[in-house]
């Protein structure tokens, strides 16, 4: 069964049909990329996964459960975490600071059972396993405002990865990073997946087809093929639509 089920979601701006009749499936531990032409809908697209945006029409199912009413913060409580365009990372705080107090609101109230020294030091223990899955754990106690760009995308990974998601929903996570960093990034989202379910809204090709089980392609708000990147580098519509033109290029 699959743990993410978009299905027939509809979005208008006045005249303008932003996702047309927009249906997807994503199984536990998979990633699933949504590529297509600047303007196609993606970042549309995920705002109405993410709860940011409510769809003219269709439904949003996390694990067979219907979340298209809940809010964004409800979603993040079930497990439909965003990361990326949203998180607001708490500059003059430490790496450490800005990841534990994902860490505590995730936890709730669940902390105040310890004596306060107890409770800082496993809230500190647990931002700790979260920051070295980002990678970021040796720049613990750097203040935010001091990260480099990549490092900042690392943290933003970080506070995302903190709320437990069963499905992370990762916005152009490559946006600004270049060269080995982006590299590393890279790596980084390889060795974390299968943990979680991913949906990946990247333009880098490169990423996107080594990192995705399958990838979606949305073209004008409609998607136009769904498959592994074998069968979508090979489908004639996607190369007519816009791989053919991004390869070109
Ligand atoms: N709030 C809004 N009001 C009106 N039109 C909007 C709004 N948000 C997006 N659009 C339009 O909807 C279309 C899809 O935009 P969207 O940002 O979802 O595309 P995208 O695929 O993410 O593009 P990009 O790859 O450039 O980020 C565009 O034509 C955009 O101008």
């Amino acid at each position: 069964m699959s743990l993410l089920s978009v299905r027939n979601l509809c979005k208008t701006y006045g005249a303008l049909e932003v996702t047309k009749d927009v249906s997807f499936d994503v199984a536990p531990g998979e990633l699933h990329a949504i590529i297509g032409p600047n303007g196609a809908g993606k970042t549309t697209l995920i705002g109405q996964l993410s709860g940011q945006i409510a769809p003219a029409s269709g439904a949003v199912l996390l694990d067979g459960r219907d979340v298209t009413g809940r809010s964004m913060a409800e979603r993040v409580r079930l497990g439909l975490a965003r990361s990326f365009q949203i998180t607001s990372i708490l500059p003059r705080f430490t790496v450490l600071e800005n990841v534990a107090v994902a860490v505590q609101a995730r936890s709730g109230s669940s902390f105040r059972f310890f004596a306060p020294v107890a409770a800082e030091a496993a809230l500190n223990d647990d931002a700790y396993e979260v920051l070295a899955k980002a990678g970021l754990n040796h720049r613990a106690d750097v203040r935010a405002s001091a990260l480099s760009h990549g490092e900042h995308r690392q943290l933003e990974l970080a506070i995302a990865l903190a709320t437990q998601p069963r499905v992370l929903l990762l916005d152009e996570p490559l946006a600004g990073i270049g060269g080995q960093e982006a590299g590393a990034f890279v790596q980084r989202l390889a060795a974390l997946k299968g943990r979680f379910a991913t949906v990946l809204i990247e333009h880098d090709m490169d990423a996107v087809f080594a990192l995705a089980d399958r990838i979606s392609v949305l073209v004008y708000g409609e998607i136009i093929a769904t498959g592994t990147p074998d069968e979508i580098r090979n489908d004639a519509k996607v190369r007519a639509a816009y791989l053919g033109d991004e390869e070109a290029a």
